[in-house]
């Protein structure tokens, strides 16, 4: 029998018990970024991994789902996981059309495993530059698997800090298919949202082609979680920088929980009170149905109506 790996210190489990959100979610809400992780029992954790997380299994995450009034999810493959996409590929599979996945492969993948990769309902693959993540920046990797994937109509899914995008603007915007970034490139929320740092970030969108997660105010946030009353709004230092986004570019972004929130160390965010921020950034019924259905429906079931 092998023993299961402890979790790293510190690791905060996910929110047990999530409010029922105030704010209802439009019909045919897709959940465009949130992950599995294992039960390590079945589904083990790659030894590269930076972090062992706590299990967070597709159940748990079907039951999230339903909870919050989500119709679709999309899997996105944790870096705990490494490029063994067994965990995703079983939970999009058991969500019966329902699910989409981003995997993560390796520049030696065959077309073969990428057409099964698609066929078994993956749409996209992630790279990480994110120091604290991986061992070093996938430059090589990534131009490789580009190449591979372009073909299948795939996008490339990004995930950098803010401070690293002016060195990466120009390798990310010569690759050949979209874009989508992670988390709004992680902005620093204490600096100006007119100030050149986010600008440079929103004149990279709107030069490329690019769709934006507005995902992640819980893991951006300087200000701290909203009081427990849930009265006050919620992570208001990230609203103006999600806001801005969403006004420029209303047909390019989508929106994630990021359930079960990986490597939170200070709080854990209420996944209800994760709901009930959407109507912050996107104000308007129309500006809310592109955000969580039309965008979403179109770069993961295209051609499949909500
Ligand atoms: O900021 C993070 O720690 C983080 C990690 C991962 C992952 O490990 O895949 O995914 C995310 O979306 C965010």
């Amino acid at each position: 029998m092998s023993t299961l790996a402890p979790k790293t210190p510190g690791w905060l489990d996910w929110y047990p018990n999530p409010s029922k959100p105030r704010f209802t979610l439009p019909a045919g809400t897709v959940d465009a970024h949130c992950h599995v992780f294992g039960p390590q029992a079945e589904f083990p954790f790659a030894p590269e991994r930076k972090y062992t997380p706590c299990d967070a299994s597709k159940d748990q995450l079907f039951a999230l789902r339903d909870h919050l009034g989500v119709t679709r999810t999309v899997i996105v493959q944790a870096t705990c996981h490494g490029a063994d996409n067994s965990a995703m590929l079983d939970a999009v599979q058991a969500a019966g059309g329902r699910a989409r996945g981003v995997a993560t492969v390796r520049p030696d993948v065959s077309d073969a495993e990428l057409r099964r990769l698609d066929e078994a309902g993956v749409r996209g693959v992630r790279f990480n530059f994110v120091r604290r993540l991986v061992d070093a920046a996938p430059h090589d990797a990534l131009r490789t698997i580009a190449k591979k994937i372009a073909p299948l109509g795939w996008h490339i899914v990004l995930y950098f800090e803010a401070a690293d995008l002016p060195e990466l603007a120009d390798f990310f915007g010569a690759l050949p298919a979209p874009l989508v970034i992670d988390h709004m490139g992680r902005p620093d929320v204490t600096k100006p949202v007119d100030g050149p740092e986010f600008g440079g970030f929103l004149r990279f969108v709107a030069n490329n082609d690019v769709w934006v997660k507005v995902s992640c105010p819980e893991r951006l946030t300087v200000s701290g979680p909203p009081a427990l009353d849930g009265e006050q709004h919620a992570y208001t230092d990230v609203v103006p920088f999600a806001r801005r986004v969403v006004e420029e570019f209303p047909d390019r972004v989508l929106w994630g929980s990021d359930w079960p929130h990986p490597n939170l160390k200070s709080h854990m965010p209420d996944d209800g009170l994760l709901v009930d921020y959407v109507p912050q950034i996107a104000v308007t019924a129309e500006e809310q149905r592109k955000l969580l259905v039309d965008n979403p429906m179109r770069l993961y079931w295209p051609g499949e109506t909500a």
